[in-house]
């Protein structure tokens, strides 16, 4: 982690109450894959090629209902309010103005229309993209895939990894199963079934299959991405049934500790696709040279989860501008020493393993 980074960390970890910091920062069970998935990048080394080069090189890149100024988007995340009192406005804002994509969570502390609107206000053409967790009633989910549309969002990003809740032993330790009083899901006020003008609860169901997928796929025109993808074979699904990226995620080791590293699963997912559709990447990404190998490995852009948050309890909208800007300029010092010039120059033959002769 780069010193910026880590400086936000701590200064983070200082001003959050320490049961919603160890909400932020905590994985599943003994937390193995939550420390592989930054490891992975530690085991890979890049390959530079000489003397063909830029001075001014071009991090765009086109993504559904959306062209980001850089391959790094801001990974859904819940509960911003608890980590500073603007939450996801201050998030919203400060993604828009670094030019880039915010996936806003379900789970939002804010209500998606006001998290668009903020966005927006700083960038009329910013995009902002809907996370959701397919729920067990379909009404209920027609109703969310509808404030997401009405809201402005530009993409759907269905998470499929949570069928049970990843067992969280910070959060049992700490008794941490509800948000405190004042703060509530904005997404799930007023939903067929839940209490006239209160919240229903966000359900994980292990019933859902793919059909309930297709039925979104079918109920609307926005480009919509699957995200928690980390099976070969569930990203060629992903692609037959008409979807428009997938996202290889293991939810930052939150869900299950026995997975691989995000950046284990890339390349398998990346031949699987064969560039049919993009493919994100999220875990673990915290310097601009991480950026840079998901990309070689067959990523289209990385999703950042935990420094965003960082970001924002050390310094509200500020903080989320400055770990966004610190990876940009890292991405790009990364690319110079790579010999690139755009994001097509990021290629696997760049991407050796470290400590074997290669
Ligand atoms: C505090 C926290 C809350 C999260 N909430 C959601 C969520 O609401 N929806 C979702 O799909 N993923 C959620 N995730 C997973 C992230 O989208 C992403 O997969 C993960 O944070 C990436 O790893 P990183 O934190 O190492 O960057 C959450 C992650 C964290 C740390
Ligand atoms: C049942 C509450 C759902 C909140 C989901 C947030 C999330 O995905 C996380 O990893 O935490």
């Amino acid at each position: 982690m780069s010193p910026g980074l880590s400086d936000l960390h701590d200064r983070a970890r200082a001003l959050l109450d320490p049961v919603h910091y160890d909400y932020f920062a905590g994985g599943a069970a003994d937390e193995v894959v939550l420390g592989e998935n930054e490891r992975a990048f530690g085991r890979l080394a890049l390959l530079p090629r000489i003397l063909r080069g830029t001075p001014v090189r071009d991090l765009a890149v086109a993504l559904p209902g959306a062209r980001a100024s850089m391959p790094v988007v801001v990974a859904p995340t819940a509960f911003h309010r608890l980590a500073h009192p603007d939450g996801e406005l201050a998030t919203a804002r400060a993604t828009a103005a670094a030019g880039t994509v915010l996936v806003s969570s379900m789970a939002s502390t804010v209500a998606v229309g006001a998290v668009v609107a903020a966005a927006r206000s700083v960038d009329p053409a910013a995009a902002v993209w809907f996370q959701l967790y397919l729920q067990p009633d379909p009404e209920v989910t027609r109703c969310l895939v509808r404030r997401a549309e009405d809201a402005g969002c530009t993409a759907l990003v269905v998470t499929a990894d949570s069928p049970v809740f990843g067992r969280r032993e910070r959060d049992v330790r700490n008794g941490f199963d509800d948000l405190p009083e004042g703060f509530a899901a904005e997404n799930m006020r007023d939903l067929p079934g839940g209490p006239p003008g209160g919240t229903r609860d966000i359900e994980m169901s292990a019933a859902l299959s793919w059909e309930d997928l297709d039925r979104v796929r079918a109920s609307t025109a926005l480009p919509v991405l699957l995200k928690g993808v980390l099976h070969p074979e569930d990203a060629r699904l992903a692609v037959d049934r008409g979807l428009d990226g997938v996202v290889v995620s293991n939810h930052g080791g939150r869900q299950f500790d026995a997975v691989p590293a995000a950046l284990d699963a890339l390349p398998r997912v990346a031949a699987a696709v064969d560039g049919a559709i993009p493919v994100l990447l999220d875990g673990g990404v915290r310097r601009g040279s991480d950026v840079a190998l998901a990309l070689a490995l067959g990523a289209t852009a990385v999703g950042v989860g935990r420094p965003v948050l960082w970001g924002l309890a050390a310094d509200g909208e500020q903080g989320v501008r400055q770990v966004l800007d610190l990876l940009r300029d890292e991405f790009d010092h990364a690319l110079a020493l790579c010999g690139g010039r755009d994001l097509a120059d990021l290629t696997r033959d760049l991407v050796v393993t470290r400590g074997t002769p290669w």
